[in-house]
């Protein structure tokens, strides 16, 4: 994407030099992100670079030394839980392993966010239609009544990701979606992913150690590397670069 297009999009989620420390271990030393709308924009780390600490930080569970995080204009850390939780029905998640609940149908999971975040569609009386049109975009409404434990691997993580996407949400956080993933499901999870973009328009932010995950669904990429933003571009640009810390990603 060129800084026009940047321009004219939409930003929808900004992170603004984001520091975290425990002790003497400086995890984030003023982190940089920028989100606009309709984009997928994949964050990639070494192992204990502070992706996950980073991640709480965006979703309230963790409170940063310093720094901002604006989400849709807002600043979250000076909401309080009401303005929170609201804000938190915009954006979704589907963390390693996003576990379904296991004493539930796919239905009644599907339904489960819906009965906690009432207030975004109104006192929904009947929730088939919301149910239906949510798995048929994940390609599943046959295991509307099945149980997880019915499920393979791959169906599991589409479920999943309808139980997000039901909820309509503005973005999309996605940490290591493919991790423990086979090679030909994991494909098919990133199609899936590009597909639901493009039906639901929402932007994604994608956190992962795949490379061919990234070299497939990026349109901008992140290098955290100490801390900050080490590098930013697209795959392409990152992938013909020199930068032995740039490179050792590529490997
Ligand atoms: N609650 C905590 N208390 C103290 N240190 C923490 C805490 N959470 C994270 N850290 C430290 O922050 C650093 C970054 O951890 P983090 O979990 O964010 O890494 P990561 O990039 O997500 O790694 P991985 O890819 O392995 O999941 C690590 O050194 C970790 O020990």
């Amino acid at each position: 994407m060129t800084i026009i297009e940047n321009i004219q999009k939409k930003l929808i989620l900004k992170i603004k030099d984001l520091r975290k420390s425990f002790g003497d271990n400086h995890v984030l030393n003023g982190f940089n992100l920028e989100l606009f709308e309709g984009e997928n924009l994949v964050i990639m780390g070494k192992s204990g670079s502070g992706k996950s600490v980073m991640i709480k930080c965006l979703v309230g569970l963790m409170e940063p030394d310093s720094g901002s995080i604006h989400v849709m204009g807002k600043n979250l850390l000076n909401l309080n839980q009401l303005e929170l939780d609201a804000l938190r029905t915009n954006i979704g998640f589907l963390f390693q392993g996003s576990a379904l609940y296991d004493s539930m149908t796919v239905r009644e999971n599907l339904e489960f966010p819906l009965r906690r975040h009432k207030n975004k569609f109104g006192n929904l009386k009947d929730t088939t239609p919301l149910v239906e049109e949510t798995l048929n975009s994940v390609g599943l409404l046959k295991a509307i009544d099945l149980m997880p434990s019915q499920l393979s691997g791959g169906m599991k993580r589409r479920i999943a990701l309808a139980r997000t996407l039901i909820l309509k949400p503005k973005i999309i956080l996605y940490d290591e979606p493919t991790s423990g993933l086979d090679p030909i499901t994991s494909k098919e999870i990133i199609e899936l992913m590009r597909h639901v973009q493009k039906q639901y328009k929402t932007s994604s932010l994608i956190i992962t150690h795949d490379v061919d995950c990234a070299r497939v669904i990026s349109e901008r990429m992140i290098l955290l590397v100490d801390g900050i933003n080490y590098a930013e571009g697209s795959f392409k640009e990152l992938e013909a670069s020199e930068d032995d810390k740039i490179r050792a990603f590529f490997k």
